[in-house]
């Protein structure tokens, strides 16, 4: 007789568990025994939860194979596409099993096992034993092990002789995170005319009934009010076979108000790019498009269209958008259009509500989701379309391992199912341009505002002049003109500045000294918390007062250097008293709906500037923004990043682009250092191309992505020579393995921050042309320096595809 053996892989971190173990399969447990199903499976001497990887059928069984505890559920959570992407994530990103299934199914899914103490079923318990308290005790509660310990010795003895005398018995109990939430339908079992026959022969006699059956005879279905209809009223009714009851999950996630808004006529370029994408969708096979339409150009209406396109045909479509981009405004545009058919997918979601949404696409009940990065592993069974919007913005990829780059996910799904993956930007990545250059990827052009009108005018402001003629003031004389103007006349301003706080350092003005942070090798930034000023770290979160006394000399000296954007709030403050701000940036939005709040705030007007960093600078449609500042553009391109030009271009062009959306004519001014960088010149003059030219050249001289791809070694540990040491291994092991001669080492040094939280941080950065040739040594050889990193107390990370360095 053979046996069902099951593969199963533990939902729970460690680099012993990158592996799938082999448990047997009890008969009674077989007909649920499928891939993606959770099980509750005995773990050396505890329990643990996981995932069944694969089924096989077995005649011979060590006896060593130890059974499944526990089948969670009935119908897999994961698709099998799911379940070998998974394992793609392992070889794509060096991740173990454990955390790619962490990184696939979202955390409501999580389940624990553990034992608890229950009364033995039919044994007779003496009455004594019944009546004491401790028995009273372990009835109620059915207390697990660590519930027990918590008690007083003399009832630790009591239950444990009970357990002897076999009156308790420990019973695994398996709990879910979040449960699926049911509701209760009412359906009628008759035709409506017989339904109508039985109401008026209740009329009189039960009016509750009659009219029940009458709703029904109406709409077949009825989710069950119970103050409407109660249990005595349904009852009888089922009883006389008319109506039957049924439980079905339903999603807790409640949809805004459903505003019909009539798709708008596409103008000429859309119309041309709907009509392109429909091609790709419809031809046979896997297929790349990259959107390029500058800003205001009406993207979103050619994906609703794309969109469209694939539902009509049966298939289903995912919507990737940035995070921030995701409020209840952008997700109504779509809900007006498609309805219940959608499915939404973000971090904003409560527990309940992200696996409700979950079970509804696995079920087929959505056809369309949207969503942040991870919506990217929705559980779509037969995908037609993935669009990433923003396909420029950095949060696609996921810095903490599995360290995934949601773009690839995209183009890897897109080739199994044979869809069309459309990357969207009116600023695109180097990477995607290169898709297109390469003949991967069809470029897809909208080159005009869907307004008709121009984009809105760029004006270099010379920073260097306004100090030559005495103007010390964070705005210069233009930007006080335009945002005096445009505020006196009713319309909104948004000013960017791409770091948060009061100031970001502090400096001696006698001896030269800042203050820094005791336990990162960073300055303290400078924020101004109610009332006073205080020094905080970014890093690690310490902070303490500021005074001007400089730590270093204790002459009073010390000042605040490098603007940030609370200090435009107060130089507004002062200069306008009476304007109405919003500042937007990591400190003003931690609360949950924050930042959704100041969205809905200023597009409604309430507020006639609104200050932020990066975040306002994606997708946001305010029609009723007139001006865009930019308080100093040279923050950004001196960062410590190959990427620093692309991200001051991009940065520059998205946040300009907010400007003049709808019946107004934008004006932006860039304050800046430095007017003559290309970067800043190409973003004033609307210049894609010659910024892409002179971005590409500098890249491939210099060798960097997209001409080669970076993998990033970390080790950190408390102490210098451990985190160094970790580095230097790692370096040798590469270089004495086969792959040395496929890749560019830049040997181990400090990272970027040499300390951060007090653990010290070393690197080492790999270039290579292409993961296949390279990285099964790689990640073999940080296997090696992780395990033995664990022990020591430290840790090691590796980015592969890293999008930046230190
Ligand atoms: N065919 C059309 N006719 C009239 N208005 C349109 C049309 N298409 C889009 N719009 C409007 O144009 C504005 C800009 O559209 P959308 O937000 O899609 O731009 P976008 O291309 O995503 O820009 P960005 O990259 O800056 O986010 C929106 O207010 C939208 O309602
Ligand atoms: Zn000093
Ligand atoms: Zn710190």
């Amino acid at each position: 007789m053979s046996h069902f053996l099951v593969e199963v892989v533990i939902d729970a971190p460690g680099l012993f568990l990158d592996k799938r173990f082999d448990y047997l399969l009890p008969r009674a447990l077989a007909s649920n025994a499928k891939p993606g199903v959770r099980v509750v499976v005995p773990f050396r001497s505890a329990w643990k939860a996981g995932v069944i990887w694969r089924v096989r059928s077995e005649a011979d069984v060590s006896s060593r194979v130890r059974p499944v505890a526990s089948v969670v559920d009935v119908e897999p959570v994961l698709t099998e596409e799911q379940l070998r992407l998974a394992e793609w994530l392992c070889e794509r990103y060096a991740a173990t099993l454990p955390e790619a299934l962490s990184a696939i199914l979202p955390g409501a899914f999580r389940v624990t096992g553990g034992l608890q103490l229950q009364p033995a079923r039919g044994v007779d318990v003496p009455d004594d034993v019944r009546a004491s308290s401790t028995w009273q005790f372990v009835l109620q509660k059915k207390p697990d092990d660590r519930a027990v310990a918590k008690l007083d010795s003399n009832a630790k003895a009591q239950i444990e002789a009970w357990v002897e005398l076999g009156y308790l018995e420990r019973v695994l109990h398996v709990s879910e995170q979040v449960q699926a939430r049911l509701q209760s339908f009412l359906s009628a079992t008759k035709a409506p005319a017989e339904l109508l026959q039985a109401a008026a022969a209740r009329e009189t006699r039960a009016p509750r009934q009659a009219a029940l059956l009458r709703q029904l005879a109406v709409s077949g279905e009825l989710t069950w009010a119970r103050k409407e209809y109660p249990r005595t009223t349904v009852q009888p009714l089922v009883e006389a076979g008319l109506v039957r009851v049924d439980e079905r999950p339903v999603s807790r996630f409640i949809w805004p108000d459903r505003e019909e808004r009539p798709a708008p006529a596409l103008t000429v370029h859309q119309a041309r790019a709907t009509a392109r994408l429909a091609q790709l969708i419809q031809a046979p096979g896997a297929h790349m498009a990259v959107v390029h339409g500058v800003t205001g150009s009406g993207k979103t209406e050619v994906y609703m269209r794309a969109i469209d396109e694939v539902v009509r045909q049966g298939r289903q479509a995912v919507l990737l958008v940035p995070e921030i981009a995701l409020t209840p405004q952008m997700v109504g545009r779509f809900y007006s259009r498609f309805g219940d058919r959608i499915a939404v997918l973000h971090s904003a979601l409560a527990q309940g509500e992200r696996r409700d949404e979950w079970a509804r696409i696995l079920r087929g009940d959505a056809s369309i989701v949207i969503g942040a990065r991870s919506a990217v592993f929705a559980p779509v069974r037969n995908l037609g379309l993935v669009i990433v919007d923003e396909e420029h913005e950095p949060s696609y990829k996921q810095e903490d391992a599995p360290h995934y780059d949601a773009r690839e996910i995209a183009v890897r799904r897109a080739e199994t199912a044979g869809a069309l993956v459309v990357f969207g930007s009116a600023t695109p990545s180097l990477w995607a341009i290169r898709q297109v250059e390469d003949g991967r990827a069809t470029l897809v052009s909208l080159p005009q505002r869907a307004n008709g009108k121009p984009l809105p005018k760029v004006e270099i402001v010379d920073m260097r002049e306004e100090l030559r003629t005495g103007n010390k003031s964070l705005f210069s004389e233009r930007l006080q003109q335009e945002l005096e103007a445009t505020v006196r006349s009713g319309l909104q301003a948004i000013l960017f500045l791409n770091r948060r706080g009061y100031a970001s350092s502090t400096l001696c003005r006698a001896c030269g000294e800042g203050v820094q942070c005791p336990h990162c090798d960073i300055h303290l930034t400078v924020h101004r918390a109610d009332g006073g000023m205080r020094l905080v770290c970014h890093y690690c979160g310490y902070e303490q007062s500021y005074s001007d006394c400089c730590p270093a000399c204790g002459e009073r000296a010390l000042r605040a250097f490098g603007i940030g954007t609370e200090q435009i709030e107060s130089a507004i403050a002062t200069l306008w008293p009476d304007f109405r701000v919003l500042r937007m940036d990591v400190d003003t939005t931690r609360k949950k709906g924050a930042m959704q709040q100041i969205v809905a705030d200023f597009e409604a007007g309430r507020a006639d500037v609104l200050i932020g960093t990066q975040m306002i600078a994606k997708g946001l449609d305010f029609p009723r923004v007139r001006l865009v500042g930019v308080v100093a553009a040279d923050t950004m391109l001196t960062l410590p990043d190959y990427r620093a030009h692309e991200r001051t271009f991009q940065l520059l062009t998205q946040v300009a682009g907010r400007a003049g959306r709808a019946d107004t004519d934008g004006v932006t001014l860039i304050q800046t250092y430095r007017p003559e960088h290309f970067a800043i010149q190409a973003a004033a003059a609307h210049d894609f191309v010659t910024f892409y030219r002179e971005e590409r050249n500098q890249r491939a001289f210099f060798t960097y992505p997209p001409f080669c791809e970076l993998a990033v070694f970390l080790a950190s540990h408390p102490a210098e020579h451990v985190a160094r040491g970790a580095a230097m291994r790692f370096e040798r092991e590469l270089r004495r393995s086969g792959a040395i001669d496929y890749m560019t080492l830049l040997p181990a040094s400090p990272s970027g921050i040499r300390r951060i939280d007090n653990l010290y941080r070393y690197q080492v950065v790999l270039k290579y042309g292409r993961w296949e040739d390279v990285g099964q040594d790689v990640t073999q050889s940080y296997r090696v320096v992780k395990e033995r990193m664990n022990r020591l107390g430290g840790s090691c990370r590796l980015d592969v595809n890293a999008q930046r360095i230190g």
